[in-house]
């Protein structure tokens, strides 16, 4: 057996921590032969029903599952952290935009930002779910000194997963035919989600979905206002299909990408595309054999393409004026 990995996850007794946490201790992220850790934190108010799931962890009797602690303690939980969840924060209601939690939710990654560089390991990856993400993100970064940028993810791996979903069905395949779907952007009513890339069995979309309204329109709108959709018609913010887009991330992350074709989550900029660098921004990615990632160079962006992503990319240096108080200089 391999020496047990340690996850720390944020919110863990919430909506999205009780779709995560079963499934990252049965193996489905870090492999079969991994143990794992898991450092669960959460705030006062949602420490009762954190003891509940820890029982229920315990029922599960997980053979992978190595250790697992409960606490609102910082520092206790991202000690020796290999990876970060940041899913704990408030979510959206009803009529809300993502970056209207801005006020809410932005401070909590500050402290979690420093307790990581604080008590992580050194190789620690740190993932940002809780809305608005690329900003808390952009936030938690900058206030972990001496982790690198580029360990920094937010997750817009959902809406890729959307995106794909819709493609498919438009084109009557199977959604593991559709590759080269990058989002670009904010995970926010903004993003863009590419069609000019994508491809379908291989062939451009555009080709074999003709319908040209109907992807610069209706497609578009759909994958951007999802989000909304799933609070109107549940009356919650997506949660299981949250916490599989989170570990489809985590899984892309840390497995080479197959050739040719890349995958959607939020970086910190080096400047590529044009993008102004430090923001967090996604954009197409791919993991190397080695396990480092890196943005895919060369996809091309027309002027329809450049025009959406200078919105979105617009939108995140707005968040980011914002927060400006949040982020050390
Ligand atoms: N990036 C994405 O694609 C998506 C992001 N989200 C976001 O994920 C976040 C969590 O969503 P849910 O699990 O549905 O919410 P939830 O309200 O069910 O759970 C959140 C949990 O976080 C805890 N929490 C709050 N502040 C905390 C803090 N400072 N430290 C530790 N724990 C804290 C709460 O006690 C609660 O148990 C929301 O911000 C939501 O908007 C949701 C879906 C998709
Ligand atoms: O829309 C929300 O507030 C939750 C979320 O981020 C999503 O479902 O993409």
């Amino acid at each position: 057996m391999k020496e047990p990995i340690t996850v720390s996850i944020t919110g863990a007794a919430g909506q999205i921590g009780y779709a995560i946490l079963f499934r990252i201790a049965s193996g489905f992220v870090f492999g079969e032969e991994q143990p794992v850790n898991l450092r669960l934190i959460e705030i006062e108010p949602g420490l009762p029903a954190l003891k509940g799931v820890v029982m229920e962890l315990e029922d599960c009797a997980f053979p992978l599952l190595n250790e697992v602690v409960a606490t609102t303690d910082l520092d206790e939980g991202f000690k020796g952290a290999n990876w970060a969840f940041l899913i704990g924060s408030v979510p959206r209601k009803a009529g809300m935009e993502r970056a209207d939690l801005l006020g809410i939710n932005g401070k909590i990654f500050t402290g979690q930002g420093q307790a990581i560089a604080r008590s992580a390991s050194k190789d620690v990856r740190v993932l940002v779910v809780g809305n608005p993400c690329n900003t808390n993100a952009l936030i938690a970064m900058n206030n972990a000194e001496g982790v690198p940028n580029d360990r920094f993810f937010a997750m817009t791996r959902l809406d890729e997963n959307r995106a794909k979903s819709q493609l498919a069905a438009k084109a009557g395949v199977h959604n593991s035919d559709v590759t080269n779907l990058c989002i670009w952007g904010n995970h926010s009513a903004t993003q863009y989600p590419d069609f000019t890339n994508a491809k379908i069995k291989g062939r451009p979309v555009t080709e074999v979905i003709t319908d040209r309204d109907w992807l610069e329109g209706e497609f578009i709108k759909t994958v951007q206002q999802r989000g909304a959709a799933i609070i109107n018609a549940r009356g919650a913010s997506s949660a299981a299909s949250a916490a599989n887009a989170a570990m489809d991330t985590v899984k892309s992350l840390i497995n080479p990408t197959p050739e040719g074709d890349w995958y959607s989550v939020a970086v910190c900029s080096d400047g590529s595309y044009g993008i102004e660098k430090g923001l967090i921004v996604s954009m197409p990615i791919r993991t190397k054999d080695d396990g480092s990632w890196e943005v895919v160079q060369g996809v091309p962006v027309n002027d329809f393409s450049r025009e959406k992503i200078d919105a979105t990319v617009n939108e995140l240096k707005e968040e980011r004026d914002a927060v400006k108080d949040l982020i050390p200089a």
